[in-house]
């Protein structure tokens, strides 16, 4: 992701790729890196020096679960806006982080989805969930995802939940003889299913069931471009924010 966001931001005109942070690539030059031409701005490990000296107005974080919430403090404290589309961070480092960007009156959007295909089929979701509320949702990654459920799996039950209120689906009698064979169950009985393997990008699949029926709503990321015009829009946006802004959503149907 890292790569596609390099190559993004330097081809589009009305912004200027200024630095670039990998703990592992140090000293690369990061034109290669996706198969453009050198351009002398190089990898650098330590994210505090690279914001210091390039002073950008935004950052973009995809990283790890368990780098990206200091990642987002270091970029605050130094006056920087971030864009972060890393999963895994847990409710308390997000709660810590909205008071931070709050109390600086600096914008930063969190979204676990950039791809509009994406915020779209968990807006048809919630949609259908209010008549249709027994519901399973399946995500499939690449195997290389280090976070299972994926943050888009689920901001998905999340706003299932939302929508269909206090109902409760499963049976309590149900004996699974191989332990997790039903997935994860998220509140009010949403299981979440999550399937790793080479070869898949980014797919969810939300199924509700009905009486004598079914509906599926389904999204396919079939490559990382997907997710740039949203990472993008998001770069354009946060600059005339104040606080956090979690979910692409709240940027596209305003
Ligand atoms: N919101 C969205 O639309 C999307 C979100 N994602 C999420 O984005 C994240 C990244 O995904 P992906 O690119 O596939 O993952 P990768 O594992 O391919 O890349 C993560 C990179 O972050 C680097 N890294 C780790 N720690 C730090 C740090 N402290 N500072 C700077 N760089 C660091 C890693 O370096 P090293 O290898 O050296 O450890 C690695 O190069 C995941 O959480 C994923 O779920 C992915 C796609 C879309
Ligand atoms: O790791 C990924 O690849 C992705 N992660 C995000 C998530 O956890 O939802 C977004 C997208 O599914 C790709």
């Amino acid at each position: 992701m890292g790569r596609e966001v390099l190559k993004a931001v330097y081809k589009t005109e009305d912004m200027i790729l200024v630095g670039a942070v990998d703990v592992r690539g140090e000293g690369q030059d990061v034109g290669p890196l996706w198969g453009g031409p050198e351009m002398g701005i190089t990898l650098e490990g330590d994210l505090e020096k690279v914001l210091a000296e390039a002073r950008p107005d935004v950052m973009v974080d995809f990283t790890t679960p368990d780098a990206v919430a200091g990642n987002i403090k270091t970029a605050l404290k130094s006056g920087v806006r971030p864009v972060v589309g890393t999963t895994g961070m847990s409710s308390g480092e997000l709660e810590e982080i909205r008071n931070l960007a709050e109390s600086l009156k600096l914008g930063c959007v969190i979204a676990p989805n950039f791809a509009i295909g994406a915020v779209l089929m968990m807006r048809f979701a919630a949609e259908a969930a209010r008549y249709l509320p027994h519901v399973e949702i399946i995500e499939l990654h690449h195997d290389q995802k280090l976070d299972a459920p994926s943050g888009t799996a689920i901001k998905t039950a999340e706003l299932v939940a939302a929508a269909r209120g206090d109902f409760q689906q499963g049976l309590p009698t149900e004996i699974e003889k191989i332990p997790g064979v039903r997935g994860g169950s998220y509140e009010g009985g949403i299981r979440i299913h999550s399937v790793r393997l080479p070869g898949l990008v980014a797919h969810q699949e939300v199924i509700f069931g009905g009486l004598g029926q079914t509906l599926s709503i389904r999204h396919d990321s079939i490559s990382r471009e997907s997710f740039m015009p949203g990472v993008l829009l998001a770069v354009r946006r946060v600059m005339h924010l104040e606080g956090v802004v979690y979910g692409l959503e709240n940027l596209l149907f305003e």
